[in-house]
């Protein structure tokens, strides 16, 4: 019986680790992307996961992109209907209520990239690389690369990386905001599982009005997401778990936030 592309398991306190083990390079064709898919709804269904981490199993490999052998057997419909599928995966792991955490060790490189950044945080092992070197095959990266990598690393160095093919190190990811912890050589699971629970702590309400207003402070002009961060802070304080905050803070002990 074949593995299956994806599977999935609970990492206690709410947190949920999404494995990617496909071929030798976790290609994201239909099996990644249909595991992808079912491991989300199945996310989406529990109401006690508050947090996933997407992590690979295969070895020197986060994912090395959208599948090249796929594409290069495929019509323009077909492509346009897989880089349909494969953003529409990767804007569910950018999506609210969860935070999404990628442990990145090895490559990540074109869709592998995509999907790393689609996640709220990344951390990574000094063994990872990263990039987003589509133009070697006469592309441009088409499943948020040119969206997401400028919002997380300016404009700059977006084009840099993207234009020269490189492959960013795991140091300078850190230094230039692409990525959020690096930790030891094959510990980013372990890295990102810890980081995960320690998150388990806070309010999953204000957790998610993190992603949102974020997210805000990129769509809106100033003015108009200043009003929605006040909007947000407002709904928090009067229905969500503010009070509970606020109360164990005064009594010394520590909220309990469901
Ligand atoms: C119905 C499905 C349709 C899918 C079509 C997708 C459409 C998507 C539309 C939207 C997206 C468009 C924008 C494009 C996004 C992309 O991601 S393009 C791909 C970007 N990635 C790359 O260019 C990396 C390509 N790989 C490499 O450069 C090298 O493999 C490596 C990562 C540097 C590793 O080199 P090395 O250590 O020498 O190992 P290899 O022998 O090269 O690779 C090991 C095996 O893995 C296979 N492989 C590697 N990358 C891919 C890949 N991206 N797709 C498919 N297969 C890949 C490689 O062929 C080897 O396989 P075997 O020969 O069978 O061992």
């Amino acid at each position: 019986m074949t593995e299956p592309a994806v599977r999935w398991e609970d990492a206690s306190a709410g947190v949920m680790v999404v494995t990617m083990a496909h071929g030798r390079a976790n290609a994201l064709g239909p099996p990644i992307l249909d595991g992808l898919s079912a491991a989300l709804d199945e996310a989406d269904q529990r109401d006690d996961v508050r947090t996933i981490v997407i992590a690979s199993a295969i070895p020197g490999f986060f994912a090395a992109g959208a599948d090249i052998k796929h594409m290069s057997a495929i019509d323009g419909a077909s492509f346009a209907a897989y880089g349909d599928r494969l953003r529409g995966v990767l804007d569910r792991i950018a999506a609210p209520p969860r935070i999404t955490i990628a442990a990145v060790d090895g490559l990540a490189l074109g869709g592998g990239l995509e999907l790393a950044m689609a996640a709220s945080m990344r951390v990574a092992g000094t063994d990872a690389k990263f990039g987003l070197p589509e133009v070697k095959l006469g592309l441009i990266p088409g499943a948020g690369g040119t969206q997401r990598l400028p919002r997380l690393v300016g404009r700059g160095r977006a084009i840099d990386i993207m234009a020269t093919a490189r492959q960013v190190r795991a140091g300078e990811a850190r230094s230039i905001g692409l990525v959020d912890r690096v930790v030891e050589a094959g510990q980013a699971l372990a890295g990102a599982v810890e980081l995960g629970k320690e998150l388990r702590a806070f309010s999953r309400p204000a957790l998610s009005a993190v992603l949102r207003t974020v997210d805000a402070a990129f769509d809106l002009p100033l003015d108009e997401g200043l009003r929605y961060e006040a909007a947000q802070v407002q709904e928090l304080f009067e229905h969500g778990e503010a009070k509970e905050g606020l109360t164990a803070f005064l009594e010394r002990r520590s909220p309990n936030f469901d």
